[in-house]
């Protein structure tokens, strides 16, 4: 696995290190508050799990199961829910757990859906942000580090479902991509 990786862009160590300075911002932003931290399964299991470890207010989780991507390195546009919330949202501050934002589609149409449903507040988390790759507009509250506009994967992102287990983020070489 790691012999497909052609570079990594970011270790373990600085990913470890820019979870904790997210949790320590995020535990004073919720300070006297119990968010309702929502995981967007499944980019962000591996974030999601890092970070609620390093918020120190008592919060409560749901997971929430979309894909876009499938097999592809493109976003088919189409976000399809695979498994929705447990519990309702209504009057919750809702903080959202994202791996990467890069066309913003799929945050977009959660935030549309959260809203909706009448949450009190929203908050985006992203541990990864690429510009570059957006088709609509839409930043992130949070962000733990800027990419260039590459598919990378690792530390939960994957392509065709795997790489996910890597602790640090990378890009593949280009001949995994033809096989
Ligand atoms: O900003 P976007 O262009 O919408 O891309 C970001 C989304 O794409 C990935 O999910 P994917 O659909 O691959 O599902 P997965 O999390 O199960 O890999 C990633 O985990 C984000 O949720
Ligand atoms: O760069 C990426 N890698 C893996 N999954 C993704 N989903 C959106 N962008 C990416
Ligand atoms: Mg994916």
């Amino acid at each position: 696995m790691q012999n497909d990786i052609q570079e990594i862009l970011i270790s373990e160590e600085e990913i470890q290190q820019r979870v904790r300075e997210l949790g320590a911002q995020l535990s004073a932003e919720y300070a006297g508050r119990t968010p309702l931290v929502i995981c967007v399964l499944k980019g962000a299991f591996i974030f999601m799990a890092d970070l609620v470890k390093v918020i120190t207010v008592p919060v409560e989780m749901d997971f929430m199961a979309v894909s876009s991507y499938g097999a592809s390195t493109k976003s088919s546009g189409i976000v399809k829910i695979i498994k929705d919330l447990d519990v309702p949202v209504e009057g919750r501050d809702v903080l959202i757990v994202e791996d990467i934002i890069d066309s913003g589609l799929t945050l977009s149409y959660l935030i549309e859906l959260l809203q909706g449903r009448n949450a009190a507040s929203i908050c985006v988390v992203t541990l990864f942000d690429k510009p570059a790759g957006r088709t609509v507009n839409l930043e992130a509250s949070y962000t733990g580090f800027v990419l260039p506009d590459e598919f990378v994967v690792g530390y939960g992102l994957d392509y065709a479902e795997l790489y996910r287990n890597l602790p640090y983020v990378g890009v593949l070489k280009p001949e995994i991509y033809s096989n």
